[in-house]
């Protein structure tokens, strides 16, 4: 078993779990589900902002703890002062050390668009990430089929949230390009066995159809790579890990953000 599919057999187990201890109509009406969302679309094109969608990340399965001693409030509202298009924020427990109530700390206290950063398989998650100030699901084409993207995307469109689709290869790509996707983000990180490349985002952003918005994700520490990702036609960037290495990972994006 790779590590994805390490994840999305334990991620099966903890919806059974959440299902039973919370149900959709209990989700339904918690106030924060009937709120207005922000979306991602309008976000990363808005001129005055960096297109970069800038993520809390504690922990991960490649580097190990990256970072378990700042606050998601801090942290999340000093990337949105440093001109974060969306915010990302890990959900997982136990590969990424992340929390459903760190995602809730952060909508209480930033007004731009959320991504729930976590693998979707079930739409319990879609109705949760909504219940919890989400904004945007990540669907994760190397782990779900054809139907289930299209389901989801569906979904999340109903529920007003915005769709990122995340790939990793033409394939995954081809089979996946559904109306109800709002944006596609290419993975420079393979996430069956690690390894990065920026190629990855420069070959897929020829054929990705400019009916959708794209970003490049991973592995991004560097203002020059904005810049030749920019060239190719990117609209934003997903960074974690370069910021949240250091002490202060909001100053550390708005020194970055200056070089591009
Ligand atoms: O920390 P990095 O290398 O800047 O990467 C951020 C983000 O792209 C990465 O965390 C990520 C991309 N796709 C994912 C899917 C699940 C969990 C995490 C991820």
């Amino acid at each position: 078993m790779n590590i994805l599919d390490k994840i999305v057999a334990r991620k099966k187990e903890e919806v059974a779990i959440a299902k039973a201890k919370t149900s959709l109509k209990d989700l339904e009406n918690l106030p924060v589900f009937k709120r207005d969302t922000y979306s991602l679309r309008k976000f990363l094109t808005d001129p005055a902002k960096t297109g970069i969608i800038a993520e809390f990340k504690r922990k991960s399965p490649s580097k190990g703890v990256i970072n378990d001693k700042v606050s998601v409030e801090e942290v999340t509202t000093a990337y949105a002062n440093a001109g974060a298009s969306a915010l990302s924020v890990l959900t997982d427990h136990d590969f990424f050390m992340g929390h459903e109530e760190d995602l809730i700390a952060a909508r209480k206290v930033n007004q731009i668009p959320i991504l729930r950063k976590d693998f979707m398989v079930d739409e319990y998650q879609i109705i949760e990430a909504k219940a919890i100030g989400a904004d945007i699901v990540l669907l994760i084409a190397a782990c779900l089929t054809r139907q289930e993207v299209s389901n989801f995307a569906k979904l999340a469109k109903s529920l007003g949230l915005s769709t990122l689709l995340e790939v990793h290869s033409a394939e995954e790509l081809e089979g996946n390009l559904d109306p109800n996707i709002d944006v596609v983000g290419v993975n420079n990180r393979n996430l069956k066995d690690f390894s990065v490349s920026i190629d990855t985002s420069l070959q897929l952003a020829e054929i990705i159809p400019s009916d959708f918005l794209k970003i490049s994700e991973s592995a991004i520490s560097n203002p020059e790579t904005i810049k030749l990702l920019k060239k190719a036609g990117f609209n934003g960037f997903l960074i974690g890990e370069n910021f949240m290495r250091t002490a202060n990972p909001g100053l550390a994006m708005a020194d970055f953000v200056k070089e591009i």
